[in-house]
């Protein structure tokens, strides 16, 4: 495009241009020739010859049945020819690094005009970083691969690593010191649970859906318990393998047999007879990144109990890819480990102490669920807000019929609502200590994952019903809300099942009532 000399053209020029072989249209204030285009025009060609059209401002009618996006693809950037003289186009959709203007496209603390009491100048330069990084690295690779399942590229993985974008995303604590988070935006020691808020929501901020999970999910929850509990010779070797994106783990508890019900599990661990070793048999299903990890942290029966250890893929080591509702990219595995021989240094944690290593990982595993939750569903609200303002329907915008915008209203409190939970639940892990929020946040933890996982399972069917057969249809308008309403359920799944968490809240309150309460 920048070779290309482009002609600076009236309204009244581009009009004699107004027949099948000879036809241009303006939109948003570019001049198209579609001559030979129109042929090949995915709504076919039909569509152009109309006289309101041929030669004629064609924007508003072209934003009501494509993204803008069509419009930057260097293949339909050639049909540029020129430019209405003494007018500047208008119409923009997402700017790379900025912020969204779109009314509740950002949460408050980032909107014009808005205050919160959270967020200090630290987290103001990591959202900045952050924001550019993802734009600039993870956006492109995150569409790419949702579309053709491969893994995230390791390109992406290494630039992230250069950042210590994998470290930040374990939390605050000693793995990050010396460590120079994201160019030095923000320091190891000031670094808190609201940074790293920031770290996942801009990394989860494409919406799609298989790569927020493909990208390093099973380091999340499967590197925590060798950082906690392993031995020191595993800890420095595993961790900086991981943390520096060179090796990959995952965490292997669910079964086809038991889910997530730990006491129920089969995959079993026994000792060789001079107790040097165990033996694993058994199987693992719905294993995020288990394709390509080089790791896993599996929970075993043992003996006295339920017991997790360290395995390497090796001999007796198979995964098989399991196709669930979104890409391949996640690497989502079957795993069945035949006779695997690990050494018993691999345990993480005391032998039959199993439950609580995982136990005590699950707070920071599903407040983390919420993060990347959230701001899909921010999107999906800013996706609806668009898309309600430039569609017509009976001759005016979607917005002017009450019923859709009761449905937005619906939408917009159900999301501010559980970003104002999310952010008092995170400032309260700024200020607990673990065992504090060991005992007093894994029931809000759970309630409000399941608040917000319900929010996005009936803000996602509302949008559906707003965008009609485009919400599920995978290409165009509404294919951010068909891989949304798609995928959603994965965050209602994904570290306990909506019913399950509320249920620990609700016991949790009532463990904690006082004996002597009386109505
Ligand atoms: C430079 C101008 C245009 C380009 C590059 C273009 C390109 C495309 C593309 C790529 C699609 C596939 C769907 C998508 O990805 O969104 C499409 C669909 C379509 N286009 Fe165009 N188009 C242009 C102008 C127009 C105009 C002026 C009309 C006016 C009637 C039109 C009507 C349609 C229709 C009806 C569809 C099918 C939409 C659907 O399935 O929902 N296009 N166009």
């Amino acid at each position: 495009m920048a070779s290309k000399q482009l002609k600076e053209l009236s309204r009244e020029e581009v009009a004699q241009h107004n027949k099948p072989d000879d036809l241009w249209v303006i939109i948003d204030t570019k001049v198209y020739d579609v001559t030979r285009f129109k042929n090949l025009h995915p709504g076919g060609a039909v569509v152009f010859f109309d006289e309101e059209l041929m030669g004629q401002d064609a924007t508003e009618t072209f934003y009501s049945l494509h993204r803008h996006e069509v419009l930057e693809k260097p293949q339909y950037q050639r049909l540029v020819i020129g430019t209405i003289k003494d007018e500047k186009p208008e119409i923009f959709s997402r700017i790379p690094s900025e912020l969204s203007k779109i009314p509740y496209g950002e949460p408050t603390w980032l909107t014009e005009g808005f205050h919160s009491p959270f967020y200090k100048e630290s987290h103001k330069r990591l959202q900045k970083a952050m924001r550019a990084f993802a734009d600039e690295v993870i956006y492109p690779d995150a569409v790419a691969r949702e579309e053709d399942g491969k893994r995230p590229s390791l390109s992406v993985i290494d630039k992230m690593a250069a950042m210590e974008i994998h470290a930040m995303r374990m939390g605050p604590g000693k793995h990050l010191k010396g460590r120079t988070l994201m160019g030095g935006v923000v320091t190891p020691e000031e670094f808190d649970y609201f940074h790293e808020l920031i770290v996942s929501q801009e990394i989860c901020r494409h919406g799609q859906r298989g790569y927020a999970d493909a990208l390093n999910a099973g380091v999340v929850i499967g590197l925590p318990p060798i950082m906690n509990f392993g031995s020191d010779e595993l800890r420095s070797r595993i961790v900086p393998e991981v943390l520096s994106g060179k090796k990959f783990i995952s965490l292997a508890i669910s079964e086809a047999f038991a889910g997530s019900d730990v006491q129920g599990l089969m995959t079993s661990a026994t000792k060789t007879e001079d107790g040097k070793h165990w033996i694993i048999n058994g199987t693992k299903k719905w294993i995020t990144n288990g394709m390509f990890s080089d790791y896993f942290t599996v929970g075993c029966r043992t003996d006295n109990g339920f017991t997790v250890i360290f395995v390497e893929r090796g001999e007796g080591v198979e995964t098989k890819p399991i196709k669930t509702a979104y890409s391949p990219t996640a690497g989502t595995a079957y795993i069945t480990f035949e006779n695997v021989k690990v050494p018993v240094e691999n345990t993480l944690g005391p032998e039959g102490s199993g439950v609580f290593v995982m136990l005590s990982n699950f707070n920071h595993e599903r407040w983390m669920m919420c993060t990347g939750a959230l701001v899909t569903q921010r999107l999906c609200v800013e996706e609806c807000l668009k898309w309600v303002t430039q569609r017509k329907a009976f001759g005016k915008p979607l917005s002017a019929q009450a019923v859709v915008r009761s449905k937005l209203a619906g939408m917009i409190a159900r999301l501010e609502s559980c970003q104002a939970w999310l952010e008092n639940i995170t400032h309260q892990m700024c200020n607990m200590s673990y065992k504090e929020q060991a005992k007093y946040l894994a029931g809000p933890i759970g309630l409000l994952k399941m608040q917000i996982t319900r929010s996005g399972q009936e803000t996602a069917r509302d949008a559906v019903q707003v965008f009609g057969g485009r919400g599920i249809t995978k290409t165009g308008m509404g294919k951010y809300i068909e891989l949304y309403h798609r995928t959603v359920p994965f965050d209602s799944i994904l570290g306990g099942a909506e019913d399950v968490l509320g249920d620990l809240g609700v016991r949790q309150a009532i463990r904690n009532m006082p004996k002597n309460a009386r109505l």
